[in-house]
């Protein structure tokens, strides 16, 4: 069994890479980034716990892969660009096998965005794995939640409810990863190039990790705004309503959650422009509502639905 040094160099550490930006890697207290002038640093840490955010027996290299996306996502809700992360992984045995699949998942979604991962920690404990990811964004260009106007468009980036549906799809036994729904809850892509084109003509943005109308609701708390939803026009995920019939794949689509989408609002003025730079990424703009001055969040019809995951729910008020 490998010592926990060893098991770092073997999979972590890349000593030997030269990224840019990174002037001392993995190996030292600390790493030193050289962050580029003029840009503001972008910095969020998210955590991936077992039987929490994904099941035991996912795959190692899945869950490698679905750790970095969950944590870049919040990178592209504020349409910076990914630069570096670091990973604390706790971990209750070095099992080599499980090791080597995980980390080229994780290595493998970072090299596409184009992340250097510069350091981390390693203990042992049930598993978790927390990344701290850091990007760039222009200096005050960033994509608050809090620039939402009344009147804007809310739209957001791709099809709701596979995460939860892709929960459920496990559950029932499914295990092929080209299952659409499945690969939306443990392969999520998170949205770092639709977040950087949104800059300049979305007005704010924020991405659906909680569910439809929790984020929704982070989003108008943060613009001091109420919202109109559509609830006709939610995209769903391809095979959500054939999986758990109509009524559950709307309330999926709405609180379930884990979808990575970015979930913004824009001007009516700048929906052409915003559509055409999303159309040249692959992605469909779905329009799913408005903005509007009066609080509160409207044109659900479903009575009182929960607003979305909470790790720990308050008492009933
Ligand atoms: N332990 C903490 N210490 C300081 N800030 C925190 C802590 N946990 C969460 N936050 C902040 O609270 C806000 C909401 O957190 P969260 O719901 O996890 O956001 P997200 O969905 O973007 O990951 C974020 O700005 C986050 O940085
Ligand atoms: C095994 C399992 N059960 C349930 C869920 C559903 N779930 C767990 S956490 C969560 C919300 C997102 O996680 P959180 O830690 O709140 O992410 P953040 O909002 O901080 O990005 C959801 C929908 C899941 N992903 N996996
Ligand atoms: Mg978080």
């Amino acid at each position: 069994m490998p010592s926990e040094f060893e098991l770092i160099a073997r999979y972590f550490a890349r000593p030997d890479f030269l990224e840019p930006g990174v002037a001392m890697g993995p190996g030292d207290d600390c790493a030193l980034l050289t962050p580029t002038p003029g840009q503001q640093l972008a910095v969020s840490v998210d955590t991936s716990v077992i039987d929490v955010h994904f099941p035991a027996d996912a795959p190692a290299w899945a869950i490698g892969h679905r750790c970095v996306a969950v944590a870049l996502s919040d990178l592209a809700a504020m349409g910076a660009r990914a630069r570096w992360c670091v990973m604390a992984l706790t971990l209750p045995e070095a099992d080599e096998a499980w090791l080597a699949a995980f980390a080229e998942g994780f290595h493998a979604l970072c090299a596409a965005h184009g992340v250097a991962l510069v350091g981390g920690d390693v203990t042992r404990g049930a598993l978790s794995i927390a990344v701290t990811v850091h990007g760039e964004v222009p200096a005050r260009e960033a994509l608050k939640r809090s620039g939402g106007r009344a009147g804007d468009i809310l739209a957001v980036s791709g099809p709701l409810g596979g995460g939860a549906g892709g929960l459920h799809a496990w559950r029932s036994g499914v295990r092929d990863l080209a299952d659409p729904l499945l690969a939306a809850y443990l392969l999520p892509q998170p949205r770092l190039a639709a977040g950087q084109a949104l800059r300049g003509l979305a007005h704010c943005a924020i991405d659906i990790s909680d569910g439809l109308l929790g984020d929704l609701g982070h989003l108008c708390a943060a613009s001091k705004l109420g919202a109109e939803l559509d609830v006709e026009r939610l995209p769903l995920a391809e095979g959500l309503t054939a999986a758990l019939g109509e009524d559950a794949a709307r309330q999926a689509a709405l609180t379930g959650g884990d979808d990575y989408e970015l979930l913004f609002s824009l001007p009516a003025t700048a929906l052409a422009g915003v559509k055409h730079r999303l159309s040249d990424l692959g992605l469909h703009l779905n329009v799913i509502g408005r903005l509007k001055e009066s609080p509160g969040i409207g044109g659900v019809g479903i009575g009182d639905l929960p607003t979305g995951w909470q790790h720990f729910p308050g008492a009933p008020s």
